[in-house]
Parts: C-alpha cells; sequence; structure tokens
C-alpha cells in the first residue's frame, strides 16, 4: 500500500568512474528545495567517497564493509533503520551503490522485509553509463548489463567524450537492454533534478522478468536448521573443504517449526553482517547470538558447542553443510536437525576485479607522485578502472582531490586541511592489481 508517509528511495548505480559521485554533488549543492539524506557505498577498504562529495557531510552514511549487494540485508536495512528515526530531517532518501554493485538486491530490500515496505517507497533505479569506457565492460561484465536492465533511468554521461554518432550506437544498444527506462544524455551528469526523483518509476513486474528470482533474496549463509538439544556438551565436527573458514551463529528458538526458523532468519541476518569471533578447533563456542568463525586449522576439526539451557536451537551455517561434511554430534551420536532450509547462496564476483587501499599519513613529493603515477598508467592503465583519493602534497594548505577511470586522469585542489591531520588515503579498483607493488611505489613518493 502506497502512503505518503512513505519516503521515496531512489537508488543509483553506474560502473566504476561513470559519474555517480559527479552527480550526487551536483543534487547535493544545487538549489531544489528538497531534503535529501545520501547513502554511500563503497567498493574497497578505504573511504574515499565522503571526502569527494562536498558539502554534505552530516547526511552522509557511509558503509565500508564490502559491496553493498552482500551486505545489504544486514546493513542497509540498520542504516535505513537509523535513519528513519531522524525521518522529520529530511524527504528522500539516495542509496549510491559502488559500481560494482548489482541493483537488484538494494532494491529487493524495500519489497521483501514489511517494516521497510511500510515506511519506504523504491522510487527509481537511476542508472549512470559512461558512454566512452562501457564498451570495455558491456559484453563481459553481468554488472553492467544488471545495472542497465533494471534501470528506470539511465543517464549517458560524458558524452563530450565521444561523438554523437558513437551516442546514437550505444543508445540503441541500451534501448535492446532495456527499452523502458527513460534515457538522457549528460555531461558532467548535469540533469534537472525532476527527470530522476519521483519519477514513481520502479516496476517490480519488470523486475521479475529481468530476474525470475528477483525477490528470493540472497543471504549471508547457505543452510540454517532447528535442533532439539538438552543440557550439556556437544562437538560440532567438520571435514576440510573449499574455504580455510566457515562463520556460524546458534539462536534459541520457541519451537521446531519452519515459521521459527523464517524468524530467526532475520536476526541471523543482521548477526552475520557483524565482527566474528574467531574460535579454533578444539575451543568453545559457547554463547547463542554471537557470529564465530571457525578457524578451520588442522585434521582434527572439532568445535565444543556448550548448551546451558534445554530446548530448541536454530544452527546457521555461511556454507552448505554438506561442503564440510559438518555434523552436530552428541555422545550417542550424529543429530539431526528437525527442521532445516537451504538458502540461495550469495551471487559470485568477479574474481580477477579486486581493490586496493592505501592510507598513509605524510606529505608527498609532487615530482615522485607525478612521475610513479605516469608509470603506473602507461603499464597498468588499461587494467586499472578507477582510481581516486585524497592527498597531502608536500608544500601545499589543500588537500589535493584526484579521480581517475582508465587513463583519464583529473586532479586539483579542494579544502584546506586546517586543524586535519594530513595524509593520504587513494583507493584502486582494477584487475590484476598487485596491493604490495602500488603500496611500496605509492609510499616510495612520500616527501
Ligand atoms: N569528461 C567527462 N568527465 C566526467 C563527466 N562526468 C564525470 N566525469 C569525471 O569522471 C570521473 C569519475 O566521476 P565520479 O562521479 O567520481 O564517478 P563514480 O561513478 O562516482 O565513480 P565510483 O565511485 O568509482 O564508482 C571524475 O573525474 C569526474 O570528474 C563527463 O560528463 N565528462
Amino acid at each position: 500500500m502506497t502512503t505518503q508517509t512513505q519516503v521515496p528511495v531512489t537508488v543509483l548505480t553506474g560502473f566504476l568512474g561513470s559519474g555517480k559521485t559527479t552527480l550526487l554533488n551536483s543534487i547535493l549543492t544545487v538549489e531544489h528545495g528538497k531534503r535529501i539524506a545520501v547513502i554511500e557505498n563503497e567498493f574497497g577498504e578505504v573511504g574515499v567517497d565522503q571526502d569527494l562529495v562536498i558539502g554534505a557531510e552530516e547526511e552522509i552514511f557511509e558503509m565500508n564493509n564490502g559491496c553493498i549487494c552482500c551486505t545489504v540485508r544486514g546493513d542497509l536495512i540498520r542504516i535505513l533503520g537509523n535513519l528513519l528515526k531522524r525521518k522529520d530531517r529530511f524527504d528522500y532518501i539516495l542509496i549510491e551503490t559502488t559500481g560494482m554493485a548489482d541493483p537488484g538486491p538494494v532494491a529487493q530490500t524495500f519489497f521483501v522485509d514489511d517494516e521497510m515496505q511500510s515506511k519506504m517507497r523504491l522510487d527509481g533505479i537511476v542508472t549512470l553509463v559512461d558512454a566512452k569506457h562501457v564498451w570495455e565492460h558491456i559484453d563481459d561484465s553481468s554488472e553492467v548489463k544488471e545495472q542497465i536492465a533494471f534501470a528506470d533511468v539511465i543517464l549517458l554521461n560524458k558524452i563530450d567524450l565521444v561523438a554523437p554518432e558513437d551516442v546514437d550506437r550505444l543508445e540503441a544498444r541500451i534501448k535492446s537492454m532495456n527499452a523502458a527506462a527513460k534515457i538522457y544524455r549528460t555531461h558532467n551528469a548535469e540533469i534537472d533534478v525532476e527527470k530522476i526523483l519521483h519519477v514513481g518509476g520502479f516496476n517490480l513486474d519488470r523486475a521479475m522478468e529481468v530476474d525470475p528470482q528477483f525477490m528470493e533474496p540472497e543471504y549471508p549463509f547457505e543452510w540454517g536448521g532447528i535442533y532439539a538439544l538438552e543440557a550439556g556438551t556437544y562437538q560440532l565436527a567438520l571435514q576440510p573443504g573449499p574455504d580455510p573458514e566457515i562463520n556460524v551463529a546458534l539462536f534459541s528458538a520457541q519451537e521446531a517449526t519452519t515459521a521459527t526458523l523464517a524468524e530467526r532468519t532475520m536476526d541471523a541476518v543482521l548477526l552475520f553482517s557483524n565482527d566474528e569471533q574467531v574460535r579454533r578447533p578444539g575451543e568453545v563456542l559457547e554463547r547463542t547470538d554471537i557470529l564465530y568463525q571457525l578457524a578451520l586449522e588442522g585434521q582434527e576439526l572439532n568445535y565444543t558447542l556448550s548448551i546451558a539451557q534445554p530446548g530448541f536451537y536454530a544452527l546457521y551455517t555461511q556454507h552448505h553443510p554438506t561442503e564440510f561434511e559438518l555434523e552436530l554430534r552428541a555422545e550417542r551420536g550424529p543429530l539431526m536437525a528437525v527442521v532445516a532450509h537451504d538458502y540461495k547462496p550469495k551471487h559470485e564476483h568477479d574474481d580477477e576485479v579486486s581493490s586496493v587501499g592505501i592510507d598513509v599519513p605524510g606529505d608527498l613529493d609532487p615530482r615522485k607522485l607525478n612521475e610513479w603515477l605516469g608509470e603506473l598508467l602507461r603499464t597498468q592503465g588499461p587494467d586499472i578502472f578507477r582510481m581516486k583519493g585524497v592527498l597531502s602534497i608536500q608544500g601545499a594548505e589543500e588537500r589535493y582531490v584526484f579521480q581517475g577511470v582508465h587513463m583519464l586522469f583529473d586532479g586539483r585542489p579542494d579544502r584546506a586541511w586546517g586543524s586535519t591531520p594530513r595524509r593520504n588515503s587513494l583507493i584502486f579498483i582494477g584487475r590484476n592489481l598487485n596491493r604490495e607493488q602500488l603500496n611500496k611505489g605509492f609510499k616510495a613518493c612520500l616527501a
């Protein structure tokens, strides 16, 4: 049901470097009479986007631990929940997803969770397309395809970098992938906000056409089951499997029914977005409501489960128990879960694509930096999809903010450091990145 009190939400997507932050900046600076709260998501470990978005510190909630499509069911729900407590302060929510995200799971959050659905309404998905560089990814990146396929509004950005006939060709190609979206051509993502906010556009039916499993959420665990346990100790026994560790969590449950398991699932999702406590073989898992990471070291992969109160307990495992021959054993032998469910696992990411974040205090020698960056772009330009950062240059009072998309580079002085400690945070996103080499090369540029 749609009511006036539901806050409209727009999800902003687009491949790395397509212009999302540029668009966000213009929305946050142009006078349009709307109060917009922004949620940002970073792919990678060093949060730089917050520094790149101008004058909006208060409204920005940055999610840092990984890809939004993976942590969405925990982090995003929590952040949105906190945001809603301050609902008097804004009338629109904008979520910027990482350039590597498939927008499906983000959009889905607003349909699968009753609480979310009653308070917010997905107004639309806006996808930015880099008119020059998209050709390098359009054929083989499933993220790019999904971003285009799910969009309600598509901005063909950076038209200044390509010939008009190439933009026509791109538009035709995009129309063949998504005939329903409104398409606009932009330079520096300049567009009237009315064209992208309040489009009333997100169409669930079309989302289901794009992805028939759209409504089936992805979970950070692959299996959950409820056991009936007496007070005492049990063994969680595993065999080596495809990963060097596995996360598990235990909850108490009212009864052993599928309804109870479903109720516990949302708690498990939230818990699985928390930090883990590591347990090694032979150690004890003494509590419920804790996310344990079982380090699978050595041959005897047994962990003790200590149960204080008899009752029903729901166990969730990051990977399917069969992958590790995981068993819960009592003295009399292995136990069977009374009810169990297999969950749709998280999707795969492009393994080759990774990010390297660098965060070091100190000042940089501009000459050394120039040489190093020049060399880096010459030798690895095609593999570096994106780099950006905030740098402290020796002798300069202002922060130096830079951006790069493939071989294109743009840098300029920004706000003064003032009393903030001077440091350098930057991130590279790309294929076959060598973390050690990048770190070493960058540090050698320090004055
Ligand atoms: N030539 C040109 N450059 C643009 C245009 N729009 C944005 N840029 C530049 O492209 C670079 C990337 O833009 P961002 O807005 O940071 O891109 P993004 O999508 O937020 O990037 P990620 O955060 O990496 O996903 C910046 O250097 C922008 O100044 C445009 O229309 N033309």
